[in-house]
């Protein structure tokens, strides 16, 4: 058996050679598999690097969900950041996010925008979906508005209805996939932080304060989120299963922003635009798509963006 060859005088061992070579493509292979998270100090970049690019020094921040982004639009004296301008950042890619970060004034407060957020069927970890939520931490952000396009599971609720999120399920993070896997890094929070408090029941308070003042009470509705994967909508017997379970909606985003948001201390306030019944009877025309739940957007933006600002402009102290 050949144990070495010849280069000019010296003798290279196969088995050795052989071996590093296997351990070097192996770890070249397991890197592009499972890209590692960001330290908090390239956290601490990019955040320094959007301050540069604005005067604006938020407190608070939006999470404009699909068809939702017109919320951005109406942001006045606005600098706007493409996400492919900001290193290290993921881009949007789904139809309905515009893939920019717009700081400005929105109801006379200081905010920043997400135009477009980062989902997991877009082939992003839960942790870089998270990001911005890291990134707006250490910016100063107290507390962030979510906001998702979602199918009613509950069928009491009518398309157009806006859903005050009260809590969630996570289908992801019930089978082991959740934003905080990994090293926790102590400077944002707890290894196991609570969040059987995640939605903030006095932001809650306000939306309905505000939704009866505005006339919206004929189409507010209070719920439980539930999160799936996407992107495929999900079949009849998975409807049936998610509503058996306790959800009255179900999406393909937002939790784990909100998980991001609430290990490092941000208060959350989340709401869905049911934009599509979900299809739960075997005899049932029709199917859900994207398009659809676009349309639905911009026919209830106005509302949900008179909505949001009243509250912004209600926030104690910020
Ligand atoms: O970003 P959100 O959660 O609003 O987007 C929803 C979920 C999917 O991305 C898409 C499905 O139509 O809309
Ligand atoms: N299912 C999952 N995600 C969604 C839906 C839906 O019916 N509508 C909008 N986002």
């Amino acid at each position: 058996m050949l144990l070495y060859f010849r280069t000019g005088v010296r003798r290279v061992w196969l088995l050795p050679t052989l071996f590093q070579a296997i351990k070097g493509r192996s770890r070249k292979f397991y890197c592009s598999m499972a890209e590692a998270a960001p330290s908090y100090e390239d956290i601490q970049k990019i955040s320094d690097f959007l301050l540069t690019k604005t005067k604006h020094r938020p407190k608070i921040a939006v999470i404009c969900g699909s068809g939702l982004g017109g919320l951005a639009d109406i942001v006045e004296d606005q600098n706007a950041i493409d996400y492919k301008e900001i290193p290290n950042f993921p881009r949007s890619t789904v139809p309905g996010h515009k893939g920019r970060m717009v700081f400005g004034l929105l109801a006379g407060k200081t905010v920043v925008c997400m135009q477009g957020r980062f989902h997991p069927y877009e082939g992003y970890p839960l942790w870089k979906v998270a990001l911005p939520v890291r990134v707006f931490k250490l910016m100063g952000i107290e507390t962030l508005f979510v906001t998702n396009a979602a199918g009613a599971l509950n069928s009491s609720f009518n398309v157009g209805d806006i859903m005050l999120m009260k809590d969630h399920i996570s289908m992801p993070g019930l089978a082991g996939d959740n934003a905080l896997k990994g090293h926790n890094e102590d400077r944002f929070g707890p290894r196991f932080p609570a969040v059987s408090d995640a939605y903030n029941s006095e932001l809650r308070q306000l939306a309905r304060d505000i939704g009866k003042e505005l006339g919206f009470e004929s189409f507010m509705q209070e719920g439980v989120y539930v999160q799936v994967g996407g992107p495929s909508y999900e079949t009849i017997a998975e409807c049936k299963l998610l509503r058996m379970l306790g959800g009255d909606a179900v999406g393909m985003s937002t939790v784990p922003e909100v998980i991001a948001a609430r290990h490092c201390g941000i208060r959350v306030f989340g709401m869905s635009l049911v934009t599509n019944m979900v299809v739960m009877d075997y005899d049932a025309k029709g199917t859900v798509n994207h398009e659809e739940v676009l349309e639905t957007g911009k026919r209830r933006a106005q509302d949900m963006q008179k909505l949001v600002s009243k509250m912004i402009a209600q926030l104690p102290g910020q």
